[in-house]
């Protein structure tokens, strides 16, 4: 019966992964999604340049965009401070529910909030909803056309301060173009390309680091 591959991915982890483990769910993931069948998780080489973004800001509140199946929701969790949160935003519910189990039998769920709904919706609710100031931290991997409008968004519902980083996937592949050309082009960004390559493949992508001025 057609199963999907998120609830692919979830059974394998159920399967394969020590519970509690969160490095262990991250490994039965990228083993899978490498040898197994393909999934647009940020993955294991991108993940290093993440993780090692994530262990440098130590970041009290970070959101992320585009949770899918919770494989960067683990990932990142697994580094955060104690008393931090990441909050990931899903809009399908199908895969808000399987991302939920993953960060559940990674037992990472203390450190996870993850809301169900368009980030359009929610980015102006974010400092009411959540008592927020704003985010030290922000990763986008959601839809590519979105990162450019949802960081306006951000930054005009004062959820970025000066300092604030934004970490984007897939600047190259799929891409968002506007997205560059925005960050790299404004005097109130400080803009970095990491080089490396999409997730379980050999074609290039890579991710931009971003720092917000002010
Ligand atoms: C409407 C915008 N707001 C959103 N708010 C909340 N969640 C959203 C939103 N958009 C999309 N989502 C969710 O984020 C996820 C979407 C991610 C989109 N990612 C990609 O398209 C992507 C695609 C590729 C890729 C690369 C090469 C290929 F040949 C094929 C695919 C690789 C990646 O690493 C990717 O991240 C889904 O779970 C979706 O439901
Ligand atoms: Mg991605």
């Amino acid at each position: 019966y057609g199963s999907t591959r998120p609830e692919r991915i979830l059974a394998e982890v159920k399967r394969k992964a020590t519970r509690g483990d969160a490095r262990s769910v991250v490994d039965t993931i990228d083993q899978y999604c490498r040898h197994q069948e393909w999934a647009m998780n940020v993955g294991d080489e991108k993940g290093t340049i993440l993780d090692s973004i994530v262990c440098e800001v130590k970041p009290m509140a970070m959101l992320e965009l585009g949770t899918y199946c919770g494989y960067s929701a683990v990932r990142i969790a697994s580094l955060l401070p104690p008393n931090s949160r990441l909050i990931t935003m899903e809009f399908n519910p199908v895969f808000a529910a399987i991302a939920r189990q993953v960060i559940a039998w990674a037992g990472v769920e203390d450190k996870v909030v993850l809301i169900e709904g368009p980030s359009g919706d929610w980015i102006p609710k974010m400092k009411k909803e959540f008592g927020l100031t704003s985010f030290d931290l922000v990763f986008l991997d959601h839809w590519k056309d979105c990162y450019l409008p949802d960081t306006k968004l951000m930054e005009e519902c004062g959820l970025l301060r000066t300092g604030s980083i934004l970490v984007a996937d897939n600047v190259i592949c799929p891409g968002a173009p506007d997205y560059l050309e925005y960050v790299r082009g404004s005097p109130r960004y400080e803009s970095k390309y990491f080089r490396s390559h999409l997730e379980y493949t050999r074609v290039e992508d890579g991710i931009e680091k971003s720092v917000f001025l002010g």
